[in-house]
Order: structure tokens, then C-alpha cells, then sequence
């Protein structure tokens, strides 16, 4: 059983999240997405919230797996039995910082970490940016799955 992990806070999860997850899961077995619970932040969803719509716009790819998960992603890499991470790379800019956390996995534990370029139609996008966008009544379809986009419209404006 090939398995690997997208590791993100998917708060909430982007269509360019879906993207690396959708042509990940035609790479593999199994796909673990690992929702990161972050005490020190709290999110505009909750973490089971974001687990809930990764579960609902991950269904239709039949070999996705939606966990969380918090401390250091390569335990729950050895608990879980998966010797690789996918990140998706938006732009030459997040290389830097990925490229020295795919070193100290590695040396860590062996993890590897393989790198998907994330469309071109997503270079732009992350979920705080698309957040301030919906925050001010900005339009964001075709940036989020449409149950995304309502659950956001519903959180932010009441
Ligand atoms: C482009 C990209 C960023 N991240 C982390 C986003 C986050 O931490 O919420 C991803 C997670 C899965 C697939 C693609 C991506």
C-alpha cells in the first residue's frame, strides 16, 4: 500500500489545496490529508470543521483520508506507516522554507518529501489571503469548493 501525506491547516481548504489532493490521489494508494492542530492559533473554523469539508470535497477521489494531528508531522508520519509527504509549491518563494523542512524531516526520520507544482490557476492563492477577500465581501468562486464558500459566507458574515 503506496500512502503519502499532505500535510496544511486547510483553514479552509482552497481549490488549490484540491488540486495537489485530487492529482496526489491518482499517485497513490491511499492519501492521508493531516489537518495540523495549532494551540497557539485559533482558526476561523474549527479543526473537526475543517476535517468535516476536507471529508466532503475529498469523497468523490475514493482513496483520501482526512486525520489531525499535532507536534511534529513525522511522528504522525511513523505512526501512521507513510514514508513520504506531497507539497504542493505555489510559487519560487515558498521553495526556500520547504526545502529546509524536507531537509530536517529527512535527517529526522527518513521522511521523504516529493514537491507538486500547484496550477498556475492557484499560484496566487492561500487560505488567509482568501479569507481577507471573503472577509470584505470580496466574490471567491472558483477559489473554493462551493460548500466552502458558503460555510465561509455563513462564518464571516453571520
Ligand atoms: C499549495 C499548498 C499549500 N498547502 C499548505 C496549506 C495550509 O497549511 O493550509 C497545501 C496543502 C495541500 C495541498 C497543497 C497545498
Amino acid at each position: 500500500m503506496r500512502r503519502v501525506v499532505c500535510p496544511g491547516s486547510f483553514d479552509p481548504v482552497t481549490n488549490g489545496h484540491l488540486d495537489i489532493i485530487g492529482r496526489t490521489s491518482r499517485l497513490y494508494d491511499e492519501v492521508v490529508v493531516a489537518v495540523l492542530i495549532n494551540i497557539e492559533k485559533t482558526g476561523l473554523f474549527t479543526v473537526d470543521e475543517r476535517i468535516d469539508m476536507l471529508q466532503a470535497v475529498t469523497k468523490e477521489y475514493g482513496n483520501v483520508r482526512v486525520e489531525k494531528f499535532h507536534g511534529l508531522l513525522v511522528d504522525f508520519c511513523r505512526q501512521h506507516d507513510i514514508p513520504a509527504i506531497v507539497k504542493g509549491l505555489r510559487a519560487v518563494s515558498d521553495f526556500d522554507y520547504e526545502l529546509q523542512m524536507a531537509q530536517l524531516n529527512y535527517r529526522m526520520s527518513g521522511v521523504e518529501t516529493l514537491f507538486m507544482s500547484t496550477n498556475p490557476e492557484y499560484s496566487f492563492l492561500s487560505s488567509s489571503r482568501l479569507k481577507e477577500i471573503a472577509r470584505y465581501g470580496g466574490d471567491v468562486s472558483g477559489l473554493v469548493p462551493d460548500l466552502v464558500q458558503r460555510l465561509l459566507i455563513e462564518r464571516l458574515r453571520g
